[in-house]
């Protein structure tokens, strides 16, 4: 391609881009691509001057203003700002100004670049009376009655000496929190969500109707005077301070500098307190402080030499999903992540990105070889933001696939319906989840090994002294104490407690498992109700739900791990290991089928208690009245269940009845 095609194609492209971003409040790509494709127009002109186009966007502000809007030409135009991306950029702009300054340091006021849109706002004898977009520069949108809703903003001004007419310039914006809750009610109710704060402001300011914009959580911070008829101080930031002295609000974090070191300290702190602000920033800006100055250095086509906006790194970026991998986790959670081309975003490369699961697969709609943006904002992980589908090239992309069988241990994958990740149900066999079974096994609830702590697992395993619980009761001490800072003595111990450890409960056994879901109340319960191992191992999912407190998800759970031959290894290999427990009585289930509530608060045992003892008898404990309640147990200022009861007709008993029934059991 010639290069005076290449500079055709950019500016179109750009042309393109603002329509999108200014016009339609829904940018298709990054600030930072735009940024990219801008710099690349203006390197190419740089080198050809001859072939810069009269109306190229590097030499014009990109906004239009709309023509629904009345229009209103401002009286000094509205410019944009250059950018620089690091220090030493930085410098070369703070010399340049220096160089045209007879003093020696000359101060810069520095402000936040608050991220939302310009606007230009008019009072007339102190009152608000007519405010504008910034739209091409030139001539901007008349949207004084929607500015007049911003809530922070004056109508009218206080204070003296308020010159008869001031334009004061600024951002209005939308505070992080405001952003988010509009985006909800807005997909709630069907409609499109903003990309960011900056569009969803544009797009609330734009509004026809201005009861929709006051709906909007609109904010306004001003950061210049355009034309004014009165006095004003000859500094950025002593101007700044007397527009907040007329009760017009300015952002906190202004301040004024001298010195590159002061400039760059600025940038960091507030690079550092960005996550914490109520509203985005998209960076620094760097004014010289001396209006005369100012008026020196005057402008270019675009924006003013006399200000420069130092950006924070991009936070987003657009690179290609090359692959979908799925990762096993610790706890057996299979997660698709998106494999991408390096591309260096955040203040990082990034080359992987979670797709959490399913379900953000399809909100994303995205395919393998999808151009995607991709964003890392602070040290949060990197995210899919969303797929750009302008560039989807239909023959280079293809559908994410699921494995059926688990990436690293080859289990089945476990699917419940209505969750929407799948799981590896090779628990005790799957080297993705060997660290934290064992550590789980080990546990206080479980099989309770004294002196086998997390640390120590971690460390067997490392030493491939072990891969699985069944072979803790193969270690030696002689093995032991061959790890670090472990002693013979404390090696000696660890073999005797895991002596020790092998007599306990079908409850702590089944509870040591880690099967998903089933905790030390549900371990409970499956042991009283089946009394042996091999009853639970054959059981259907239907009959699973007969044990109090298993529904189907918790059922489903159970009889997956069951169906895992290397996870029923592991369990033989255990019992071959000689873990045993003391046989279960059959203890009469006098209460079975019937159904409790609890409500109000005892003297003499917890609510917990009665519950674990009515359990015990066979009891269904259920948390709401229904006509299938049996007998409602009610303590002290019991409520609307005990009212209930007794519109139902149903039993209803006091502390010391259920005292007497447990006791007497
Ligand atoms: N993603 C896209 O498709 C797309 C398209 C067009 C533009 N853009 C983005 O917009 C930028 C260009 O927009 P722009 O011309 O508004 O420039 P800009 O946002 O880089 O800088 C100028 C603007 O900064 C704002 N600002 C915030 N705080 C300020 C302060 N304290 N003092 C002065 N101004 C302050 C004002 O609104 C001002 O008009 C691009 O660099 C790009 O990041 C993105
Ligand atoms: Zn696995």
């Amino acid at each position: 391609m010639s290069i005076q095609n290449e500079i055709q194609q950019l500016s179109e492209q750009l042309e393109n881009y603002n329509y999108q971003y200014y016009v339609l409040d829904e940018p298709s790509v990054p600030d930072a691509e735009y940024d990219r494709i801008f710099q690349q127009l203006v390197t190419l002109e740089e080198q050809n001057p001859t072939l810069l186009l009269a109306n190229s966007p590097t030499q014009k502000v990109g906004g239009l203003a709309l023509s629904k809007f009345e229009q209103v030409t401002h009286q000094l135009p509205m410019l944009s700002l250059d950018n620089v991306f690091e220090a030493a950029a930085l410098k070369d702009f703070m010399a340049r100004a220096q160089d045209k300054s007879t003093q020696a340091n000359i101060a810069f006021c520095i402000e936040p670049k608050l991220d939302g849109l310009a606007a230009s706002i008019i009072y007339e004898n102190g009152l608000l009376v007519q405010a504008a977009t910034r739209g091409d520069g030139q001539t901007g949108e008349n949207v004084t009655e929607n500015v007049k809703t911003i809530k922070n903003l004056p109508l009218k001004l206080r204070g003296d000496n308020i010159p008869d007419l001031l334009e004061v310039r600024g951002e209005v914006f939308m505070l992080k929190a405001g952003f988010d809750k509009l985006n909800k009610k807005l997909t709630d109710a069907g409609e499109k969500a903003f990309v960011n704060p900056r569009n969803a402001a544009a797009g609330s300011l734009r509004q026809l109707d201005s009861k929709v914009a006051a709906s909007r959580p609109l904010a306004f911070y001003c950061y210049a005077v355009g034309v004014f008829d009165g006095e004003l101080p000859n500094s950025q930031f002593a101007r700044i301070e007397q527009l907040k002295a007329w009760g017009l609000p300015v952002s906190e974090e202004v301040k004024k500098v001298t010195g590159e070191q002061g400039c760059l300290d600025y940038y960091q702190a507030i690079s550092e307190k960005r996550p914490d602000l109520a509203y985005e920033i998209d960076g620094v800006v760097y004014k010289v402080d001396d209006v005369a100055l100012q008026q020196t250095l005057g402008f270019v086509a675009r924006a003013p030499r006399w200000a420069t906006a130092y950006k924070f790194p991009a936070e987003e970026a657009v690179t290609i999903v090359e692959n979908v991998e799925f990762q096993v986790g610790r706890t057996g959670a299979i997660t698709p992540v998106a494999k991408l081309k390096p591309v260096f975003v955040g203040g990082v490369t990034v080359s992987n990105a979670t797709l959490h699961n399913k379900d953000e697969i399809k909100r994303l709609g995205i395919l393998i070889g999808d151009a995607v943006v991709v964003r890392r904002a602070g040290d949060v992980i990197p995210q899919v933001a969303r797929v750009i589908l302008e560039q989807r090239d239909s023959e280079k992309t293809q559908t994410i696939v699921f494995p059926e069988v688990c990436p690293v241990c080859e289990s089945a994958v476990e699917r419940i319906e209505g969750e929407a990740t799948i799981r590896c149900s090779g628990g005790l066999y799957c080297g993705a989840q060997r660290k934290e079974a064992i550590k789980h096994f080990a546990s206080r609830k479980a099989l309770d090994i004294d002196g086998l702590g997390n640390k120590l697992v971690e460390l067997l395993v490392d030493h491939k002294m072990i891969d699985s619980p069944a072979q803790l009761f193969a270690l030696t001490s002689a093995q032991v104490s061959l790890l670090p800072r472990m002693g013979e003595v404390s090696a000696k111990k660890l073999i005797n407690s895991l002596q020790l450890s092998k007599k306990t409960t079908l409850a702590r056994f089944l509870y040591s498992l880690g099967i998903r879901e089933v905790g030390e109340a549900t371990a409970n319960n499956l042991a009283n109700h089946y009394k042996n191992i091999d009853a639970i191992k054959a059981a259907s999912v239907e009959k699973l739900q007969s044990v109090s407190d298993v529904g189907e998800i918790v059922a489903k759970h159970i009889y997956y791990f069951f169906r895992q031959e290397h996870n029923i290894e592991v369990v033989n290999q255990l019992l071959e290991a000689g873990i045993h427990w003391p046989e279960i009585k059959q203890v009469e289930l006098s209460l079975a089928g019937q159904t409790f509530v609890i409500t109000g608060s005892f003297t003499t045992l917890s609510r917990a208690d009665i519950k674990t003892a009515l359990q015990e008898l066979g009891a269904k404990v259920a948390g709401s009245v229904s006509k299938k309640t049996t007998t409602v147990v009610a303590g002290e200022a019991a409520g609307s269940k005990l009212t209930k009861a007794q519109d139902l007709g149903i039993e209803i008993m006091d502390e010391d009845a259920i005292v007497s029934l447990l006791n007497n059991d």
